[in-house]
């Protein structure tokens, strides 16, 4: 049993720029000899993409469009990855979105249109990404979603976000349960901070930055690249026995009060 995924296909979905974590899996999969698939949403990402992943050396990404609020699309998205390449041997799932509005006060002022655009985006489209991808999984697979600390408990101004990632949570283990016996496994990891696009949504970023320099066991911030890593493990057969699991990548800020 190696972490090499030399000969194996793997799909990326939510590159925006060189801070994502998703670009964090996708350098830790090429460094393991993987093939890359990458999908973004919104025209105006495809060229960061085109010119990230042409940073790959010897890597010959396949790069698509694929807006997951829509099942037309998702559809669209598998069958152009089947025509492309047949087999897929795992998926990562970086993919979330709150309006901003919903993402500072109080949680007990949530929109309805809010809370359900959060969960639509940051959780059923697991589901729904989860089901094209299996298809696609003819030799088994692993498929990895990112998760975060305030779906497990209450993170000031985190708010329908963690309602939506306790959601994905749960999501992660009702699909663990139905694709096992696909060979398909999936997990999430559970990151800690990282200065990203998405965290330009989080008020009050920079103070939970400098809580967890002072506080975590490990006395610093997490990284795209230990995310990355923890991600080949779990797209390894180093990881086959673990499914339906979280793995918090986050400095062990996590055990403490
Ligand atoms: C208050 C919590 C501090 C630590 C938050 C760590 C974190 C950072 C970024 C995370 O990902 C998102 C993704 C989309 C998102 O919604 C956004 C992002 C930017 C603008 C916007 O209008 N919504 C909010 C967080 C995430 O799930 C968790």
């Amino acid at each position: 049993m190696t972490l090499s995924l030399a000969g194996k296909t793997f799909v990326v979905m939510g590159v925006a720029n060189k801070r994502s974590i998703a670009w964090g899996i996708a350098r830790s999969l090429h460094n393991s000899g993987a093939r890359l698939i990458f999908t973004y949403a919104g025209e105006r990402l495809e060229k960061n993409v085109r010119e990230l992943a042409d940073t790959l050396e010897g890597q010959d990404a396949f790069i698509l469009p694929c807006d997951i609020t829509k099942d037309e699309e998702i559809e669209k998205c598998f069958a152009t990855i089947k025509e492309e390449v047949g087999t897929i041997h795992g998926l990562a799932h970086c993919i979330a979105f709150a309006n901003k509005e919903d993402l500072a006060g109080e949680f007990v002022d949530t929109s309805r249109d809010g809370f359900l655009l959060a969960h639509n985006i940051s959780s059923y489209s697991l589901t729904a990404v989860a089901k094209a991808a299996k298809e696609l999984m003819t030799e088994g697979g692993s498929i990895v979603t990112m998760t975060y600390l305030g779906g497990e408990r209450v993170v000031t101004n985190y708010n329908v976000m963690g309602v939506a990632k306790a959601s994905l949570d749960a999501s992660v283990r009702y699909l663990a349960a139905d694709l096992g016996k696909h060979g398909i496994r999936i997990n999430s990891i559970s990151a800690g901070p990282i200065r990203t696009l998405a965290a330009k949504g989080i008020n009050d970023f920079n103070s939970i930055l400098k809580e967890i320099e002072e506080k975590a066991p490990l006395r610093r911030t997490t990284t795209q690249e230990e995310v990355g890593d923890t991600a080949v493990f779990l797209f390894s057969d180093m990881s086959r026995g673990i499914t339906g699991e979280n793995i918090h990548v986050d400095s062990g800020y996590h055990i403490l009060a």
